[in-house]
């Protein structure tokens, strides 16, 4: 009855003239929320349900809004059905500061059937992250990412409980410990040394270089040697990476509206998820398997040893009492390198984007940067803590582009907050894109000023200040906060020490950006390098 087509993955009335079904495409490619709504009302449901399904929902909504007497926090007008769906705009973070704006900082919506409070200010984000830290600490269920985290048994999207606690204390104390981290030392140097090099390959031919391409293979490379124990780059895996990170965010209607789970079906929603988690499945069966061959027949240096290593040792000790499942190591090591990699290559490209937009914050830190190398060839890790400037233009790179902009919570019981009632098992949506560039808090907050962070020891990662929250805070703060600044510092400096760059032909600098699960350049960043002739 209805057509597919081959470019969209769509199911198309072929009833509608051509001209009817390009119009339709056009509009679908203008929002996954649209693709939804359009595919639900126009294509199954219009033709035969909708009047009876209109009347039944609106009047249960009316029933139910008018039956609690609750102060709900303000929420934007609702259709039915879909209700708030069809306001989340492609760039999910823009769209969702917007409606703040009316609505204020605490706003609920209702994404189809299920309720969601987004939460767009410092104070409002400390209420929840902070003051009522316990009842937040939820990350929400889905089934597609039940279907690619082994069951729910990862780290990052696992609901709170003992299942989670445990597994975070071992990977905070065995992974990501100051001591693990700086374990990791020469890999991180290495790994930067064989990116100055390509750079400089193309230096005399004054070519240009696909900056986006060489710092998503830098970080790609050092979180597999780190997390898997070697390199791997094929096209294969880089396609299997960017299918798992697609579905993280795809959008599922019968999470929203579980009545209609089997337009996901249709879609071949379901499908594509168990396709992906088997080839990630045998994916990582492979490398634990080439683990522990070379664990037998070399047994590993400590200092070579993998996350993948000490996790497979930690399971053979048995000590914790932890239930520690092969597929646990399994989902917890594709947690660590989705996190890892996608999160540390946008704050890369983002801060070296700014820096080409900002000529004289770039000339500010090569000066500190060639005032601590000295002449050397090229700066090392442990030198790093030593450049207050860099810290100021990461801490602004990530102020006005969190690499993260959102991050989720549930609750997992009623609650007030600001005087409105938040009811169990409500999805919290932290926008902190909006409150890094809330004007109430920064001044000139669309401006690109590291100087805001010089000089004041109010702002760390820790998650301590609300207004400033890129890797999240409290119990479930990134727990990669530390491995994260020292690789993307250490990238940054080097860089910049070795290289003048430019944009191709002088052209303005665009910021555009893509829709993903972390919110990076929409189009490649394309420069030419220039060796610097005095380093010192
Ligand atoms: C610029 C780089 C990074 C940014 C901006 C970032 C940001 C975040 C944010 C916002 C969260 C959610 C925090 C919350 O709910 O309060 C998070 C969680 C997490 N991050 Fe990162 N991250 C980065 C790098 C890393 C790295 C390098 C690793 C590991 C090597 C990592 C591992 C994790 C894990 C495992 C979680 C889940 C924690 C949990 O749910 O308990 N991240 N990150």
């Amino acid at each position: 009855m209805y057509k597919k087509m081959e470019t969209s993955n769509l199911y198309i009335n072929p009833s509608l003239n051509s001209k009817q079904q390009i119009r339709f495409i056009k509009l679908l490619r203008t929002s996954p929320k649209m693709l939804f709504s359009m595919n639900l009302f126009a294509y199954f449901v219009v033709p035969s349900f909708i009047p009876i399904l209109v009347t039944i929902t609106y009047l249960k909504w009316l029933s139910s809004s008018s039956r609690t007497h609750k102060n709900l926090p303000p929420s934007p007008w609702k259709l039915p059905i879909i209700r708030n769906l069809h306001l989340v705009g492609k760039n999910y973070h823009r769209s969702l500061r917007k409606l703040a704006r009316k609505h204020g900082p605490l706003m609920l919506m209702h994404l189809g059937s299920v309720p969601v409070v987004v939460v767009s200010t410092a104070h409002a984000a400390q209420e929840i992250l902070k003051t009522n830290e316990l009842v937040f600490l939820d990350r929400g269920e889905s089934d597609i990412i039940r279907k690619i985290t082994y069951g729910g048994k990862d780290i990052a999207l696992s609901n709170y409980g003992e299942y989670w606690r445990q597994l975070r204390s071992i990977v905070v104390l065995h992974l990501l410990s100051n001591k693990s981290v700086q374990s990791f030392q020469q890999v991180r140097e290495e790994e930067m040394t064989l990116m100055i090099e390509k750079i400089q390959e193309t230096c005399g031919s004054n070519s240009v270089v696909n900056f986006t391409k060489l710092i998503l293979s830098f970080s790609n490379d050092v979180m597999c040697r780190v997390a898997l124990g070697r390199k791997y780059n094929g096209k294969k895996f880089n396609t299997m990476v960017e299918q798992f990170k697609q579905l993280v965010v795809a959008f599922s209607v019968g999470q929203y509206i579980p009545s209609l789970s089997w337009v996901d079906e249709l879609r071949g929603l379901h499908a594509r998820s168990q396709k992906i988690a088997k080839e990630f499945d045998e994916f990582l069966e492979g490398v634990i398997e080439e683990r522990l061959c070379i664990d037998t027949k070399e047994s590993v240096d400590h200092q070579d040893r993998s996350f993948i290593d000490i996790l497979l040792e930690k399971q053979k000790e048995d000590e914790s009492g932890f239930q520690f499942s092969r597929d646990t190591i399994k989902a917890v090591i594709l947690d660590i390198f989705v996190a890892a990699t996608d999160t540390t290559f946008t704050a890369l490209e983002w801060a070296f984007s700014e820096l080409l937009r900002n000529p004289l914050v770039m000339k500010t830190l090569q000066k500190e940067v060639n005032l601590l190398a000295q002449g050397k060839p090229k700066i090392n890790e442990g030198d790093i803590g030593k450049l207050e400037y860099l810290d100021a233009v990461l801490k602004e790179t990530m102020r006005l582009h969190a690499p993260a902009p959102i991050i989720p919570r549930a609750s997992s019981q009623d609650v007030q907050i600001m005087g409105y009632e938040i009811e169990t098992g409500t999805r919290i949506v932290i926008n902190v894109w909006a409150i890094g560039r809330d004007p109430a808090i920064w001044e000139e907050p669309e401006e690109f000023r590291p100087e805001r962070f010089l000089n004041t020891s109010s702002y760390d990662y820790k998650g301590s200040h609300f207004e400033f929250i890129p890797f999240g805070a409290g119990r479930r703060g990134c727990p990669g906060t530390q491995f994260a600044n020292t690789l993307i510092k250490l990238a940054l400096a080097n860089v910049v020490y070795k290289f003048d760059l430019a944009l191709p032909g002088g052209e303005n600098m665009d910021m555009s950006e893509s829709t993903a699960l972390t919110v990076h350049r929409l189009n490649h960043l394309l420069l030419v390098a220039t060796p610097r002739s005095k380093l010192n």
